[in-house]
Parts: structure tokens; sequence; C-alpha cells
């Protein structure tokens, strides 16, 4: 079931340096949230916040909330390995085990939790999986076959078959079309629709007809000068965000006017 996300006034470091500040955002279940905003202002570290990626960063570190529907995942006793079960994330750059065969790719995150399922549980999860990810016709006659030999828009795909083979609630996406052809990035556009009837996607993207194309709400961050912290600016729906921007910072940045 896709889970609701709240963040509270959340300030993300690496060390003393403080990379985002004070962002808050509350994100709806089977929506999509793309975070958009120039290089260095802070969307990639504040994306990896929201599943604990970012901590796994010698010096990562958060102050503030962050409720998956409504249980703060930086709770005491909240065991980090299970938050990246519930909250997978797919990278910019495809990176299926590449020796590994296109089925073991799948179930890579049973493996690696050492689950044990039969070979018939092992096979519905890999056909739902790549049927989920929009891949199963084109692999279920190569399932064998060693994850890199398929093209980089497939590899993704295996990537978000695999993100979503351990049935995750949330899905978070790194640019993950940024390697990726047009037609690639269409087809992983379509399965974005398609996932958010099951899951609630939050996207980094620095193609912003991606993120009109794709997403519910959008947020834009920003940063104030080198050195200074990056900050949510402005967060709303898309179709606001890109039309009638209630910031100007905002508006100078979705109209090319950034600089
Ligand atoms: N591992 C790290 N250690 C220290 N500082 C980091 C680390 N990763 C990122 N930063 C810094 O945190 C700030 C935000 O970086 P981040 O990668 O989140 O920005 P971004 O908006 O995703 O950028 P881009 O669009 O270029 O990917 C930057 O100043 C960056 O240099």
């Amino acid at each position: 079931m896709a889970k609701r996300i709240d963040v509270e006034d959340l300030n993300v470091y690496y060390s003393d340096f403080l990379a985002v500040e004070g962002a808050s955002v509350n994100i709806a279940p089977n929506t999509v949230t793309a975070f958009i905003g120039p290089s260095g202002c802070g969307k990639s570290t504040f994306l990896r916040t929201l599943n604990r990626m970012h901590e796994v960063i010698p010096g990562g570190r958060v102050q503030g909330k962050v409720m998956l529907d409504g249980e703060d995942l930086y709770g005491p006793g909240v065991d980090p390995v299970n938050v990246r079960r519930t909250v997978g994330m797919v990278f910019q750059k495809a990176n299926p085990f590449p020796t590994m065969s296109i089925y073991d790719n799948v179930i890579a995150g049973y493996k690696i939790a050492g689950t044990r399922k039969n070979k018939r549980e092992l096979d519905d999860i890999v056909e739902r999986s790549l049927v989920g990810a929009n891949l199963w016709e084109e692999v279920k006659q190569r399932l064998n076959r060693p994850g890199a030999g398929l093209s980089g828009g497939q590899q993704q795909r295996l990537c978000i078959a695999r993100a979503i083979a351990v049935e995750p609630e949330v899905l978070l996406m790194d640019e993950p079309c940024s390697a990726l052809d047009p037609i690639s990035t269409l087809a992983i556009e379509d399965l974005i629709s398609e996932l958010k009837s099951s899951y609630t996607i939050v996207i980094v993207t620095h193609n912003m007809q991606q993120a009109a194309r794709v997403s519910d709400r959008t947020a834009f961050f920003n940063l104030a000068g080198v050195g200074q912290p990056g900050r949510m600016v402005e967060y709303d729906e898309t179709a606001k965000i890109f039309s009638n921007p209630s910031q100007k910072a905002t508006e100078d940045y979705i109209s090319g006017r950034f600089g």
C-alpha cells in the first residue's frame, strides 16, 4: 500500500556542512512528486533522507522529522534496513549486478536479506516485477542471461523491477532517465505514471518537461549562494509551478532566466 510522506523542518548535514535547511513537504500517497532546481541545491541529498540512505555517507546526519504514514523514520528503534525495503530507490545510472542473471537481479533484495522462498514463489516475484516494470515481454525468453546484456533503458527498467520486487510502498528515483535516450526516457515516464497506482513516487529530475509530464506536484529547490544551504523555495501543484509560480526565483528558473 502506498504511504504518505510528511517531512517537518528538516536540516541535512554532511558533518558540519548544512546542505539543506528547513525543508518541509507533505506528499500524498499514489502521487508523483518532482524535485527540481539548479545543481548543488540539495535535491539528491534531500531525496536520500527519505529512506535513510543519507546516513550511509560518513558525516551524514539529519535534524527534524521524516514521517511515513505518521511514523518517524528516524525514531528510536526504527531499523534503517527495513526503512530502505519500504522506501525503494532507483539511481541515475542503471546499476544491475552485471554478472548476475536478469532473474537473479530481480530477486537480489530477497537474496541479500536471506529471505527463503521456493522456486515457484521466486518465479512469481520475477514475473510480477518484470511485468510491473514493463520489461517482461522483452526478457522472458532470456531470464538466465546477464543483466549487463540489456540496453541502457532495459537495464534501468530491470533496476525498477528489482526495486519493486520487494514490494516497497514508496519509490524514490534520482534522475532515472538522465543516461537514457528519448525513447527509453518516454518508456520510463509511462512506467512512472503506471506505477503511481501502486506507489508513492518522488523523482529528482533536471528535465523540466519531464517534471511537467510525470508529476502531480513539484518542489523547487534553490541555493542562495556558494557554500549556503539549499532550501525548498516553493512546493505546489505542478501545473501551478509551471504556469504561475508564486516565487520569482521559481519563475526565473523555469523560464530559463536563472543565473
Ligand atoms: N558525500 C558528500 N559529502 C559532502 N558534501 C556533499 C556530498 N554529496 C553532496 N554534497 C554537497 O551537498 C550539496 C547538495 O548536493 P546534492 O548532490 O544533493 O545537490 P543536487 O541538487 O542533487 O545537485 P545535482 O543536480 O548536481 O545532482 C552540494 O553542496 C554538494 O557538494
